[in-house]
């Protein structure tokens, strides 16, 4: 089967986009064959990406578009902030809307994407969940911050959801920060059931801050959407940060307002880079 694609990024964190209306994707269980995701999702075999996201028909009245999404590894998640952005300029460019404010559903919950003039989109992500089972964590009780161990070492981080799971600890420099070692040893850690996306955060002041994250199926990303959202919540918690926030990450900026009323609201670009075509597996 020939399948068309675009791909796109949000600061860099990039994506292959899938229009799963026009094309015959089945709607339960994988769009794609194991195979053909990982293959995909390889940068020297196939197209390259750190997330396949697809468009599908809404399963609920009130949305617009179902929004699935797959990390490189081939696994299903039901978040992603920087692709959201992509997913708002992909439907209004491939004229599956017309509309500026766009309601998606994903396995999670639902969101809202406001397309402003500028080009930039403003992403409703929903309100953080903190207690332990809503992230998933495993924790006695909810808590600002916990002691996890991690190695030889003992590390004081927190733990939230965004319909993904985060853990988000502070660091003095990111540009020293162990994203390469610590990352990986966090994104399995035991008591992160679905495995999480771990957050190195340094404060610059109450409305800035600096930004890697070691992304749970994906690895180290230029940049993470709702990794922004989750350490600006997490720094609020702690007391350390005001409600609208600066992110720098490597691939760019995006501002994040949180007020502690209503969802998180994440701001930023989403960048087309060309339209392509490949063959894959016809669905089964
Ligand atoms: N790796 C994430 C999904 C992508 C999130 C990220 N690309 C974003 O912009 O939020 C997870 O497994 O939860």
């Amino acid at each position: 089967m020939r399948l068309r694609f675009t791909k796109m990024h949000g600061l860099g964190n990039d994506f292959m986009v899938v229009d799963g209306l026009s094309q015959p994707l089945p709607e339960d269980g994988p769009p794609l064959s194991e195979a053909d995701l990982r293959r995909l999702g390889d940068r020297h075999f196939g197209v390259g990406f750190d997330q396949l996201l697809v468009v599908q028909p809404p399963r609920h009245e009130g949305v617009d578009f179902r929004y699935r999404i797959f990390n490189s590894d081939g696994s299903e998640v039901s978040q992603c902030g920087n692709g959201a952005r992509c997913f708002a300029r992909f439907v209004r460019d491939q004229g599956l809307t017309r509309k500026h404010e766009i309601r998606v559903e994903t396995a999670e919950g639902l969101m809202t994407l406001k397309v402003t003039d500028d080009g930039l989109v403003t992403v409703d992500m929903g309100a953080p969940r903190w207690a332990p089972a809503a992230i998933p964590f495993q924790a006695d009780a909810e808590a600002d911050t916990y002691i996890l161990v991690a190695g030889q070492n003992a590390y004081e981080v927190s733990a939230v959801g965004l319909g993904n799971p985060h853990v988000v600890l502070l660091v003095e420099n990111v540009n020293t920060a162990p994203v390469a070692t610590l990352g990986p040893e966090l994104e399995r850690h035991e008591r992160f059931p679905e495995r999480v996306n771990a957050g190195f955060m340094q404060i610059l002041n109450r409305r800035e801050i600096r930004l890697r994250v070691f992304e749970r199926g994906a690895g180290e990303t230029l940049a993470c959407g709702s990794g922004a959202c989750a350490a600006v919540v997490c720094g609020q918690r702690r007391g350390l940060l005001d409600a609208t926030v600066t992110v720098h990450l490597a691939g760019g900026t995006l501002q994040v307002h949180y007020d502690g009323h209503g969802g998180i609201r994440m701001t930023g670009p989403a960048s087309r880079v060309y339209d392509g075509e490949i063959d894959v597996e016809a669905p089964a």
